[in-house]
């Protein structure tokens, strides 16, 4: 049977429109066993975004950003978050806004990129689809210092770390943010461990 028909959405509501938008909507479920089912469902909207892991084979380095988040400081993290650059699209291709958002955070002007993957980060809540790239960088690509844009409250650091160290830190929760992890393991398996075989 059709999603569409097992959902009949009865009410939405706005909560919060405030930075992005914040829903509460009911709505019937059709249960596997036949029976319908009311729910409640609140819904973060804040659009979808990017995210892009540069790497250096030859090298064997990557390419990271180090930035405060608040969220993630008032739910007990003590440190800055390591992260691989990221960002919101705003209505733009998905390509075109990481490479952007690459240059703007990191400093790099990419070549070709690659896309592994689309990912819900946080699908009982949040209704952002992340696109997932990765993309060869080496020395003659930079254009800056990255840093992001300091007029929207952003202050990166660009951290380069050999794959190895970035891997161990994951292991031992030094890098804990779900994107990262998901490229460093993706570029341990098939862009690292692939060039070894
Ligand atoms: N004033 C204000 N500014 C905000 C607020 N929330 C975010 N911003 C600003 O909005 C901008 C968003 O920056 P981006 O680089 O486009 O996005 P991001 O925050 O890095 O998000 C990326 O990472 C997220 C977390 O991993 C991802 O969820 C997201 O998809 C994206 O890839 C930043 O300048 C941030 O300071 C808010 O509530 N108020
Ligand atoms: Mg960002």
């Amino acid at each position: 049977m059709n999603l569409q028909d097992r959902v009949r959405v009865r009410k939405v509501t706005l909560l919060s429109d405030n930075w992005y938008t914040l829903k509460t909507t009911s709505f019937d479920w059709l249960r596997n066993d036949g029976q319908w089912q009311r729910m409640n469902r609140e819904t973060y909207d804040r659009g979808n975004g990017a995210t892009l892991l540069p790497y250096d084979l030859v090298r064997r380095t990557v390419l990271l950003t180090r930035q405060f988040r608040y969220p993630a400081f008032v739910n007990g993290c003590g440190d800055l978050l390591i992260e691989a650059a990221a960002g919101l699209l705003d209505d733009a291709e998905p390509e075109q806004r990481i490479r952007a958002e690459v240059e703007e955070e990191l400093g790099y002007r990419l070549g070709p990129v690659r896309k592994i993957f689309e990912c819900f980060m946080s699908p009982g809540s949040v209704t952002e689809r992340l696109h997932f790239f990765v993309a060869p960088y080496d020395s003659s690509m930079r254009i800056g210092a990255g840093g992001g844009l300091a007029e929207e409250g952003e202050d990166i650091e660009v951290l380069e770390l050999s794959i190895d160290d970035a891997l161990a830190r994951v292991a031992d929760g030094r890098i804990a943010d779900a994107k990262t992890v998901m490229l460093l393991l993706h570029a341990q398996l098939h862009v690292f461990g692939a060039a070894q075989r």
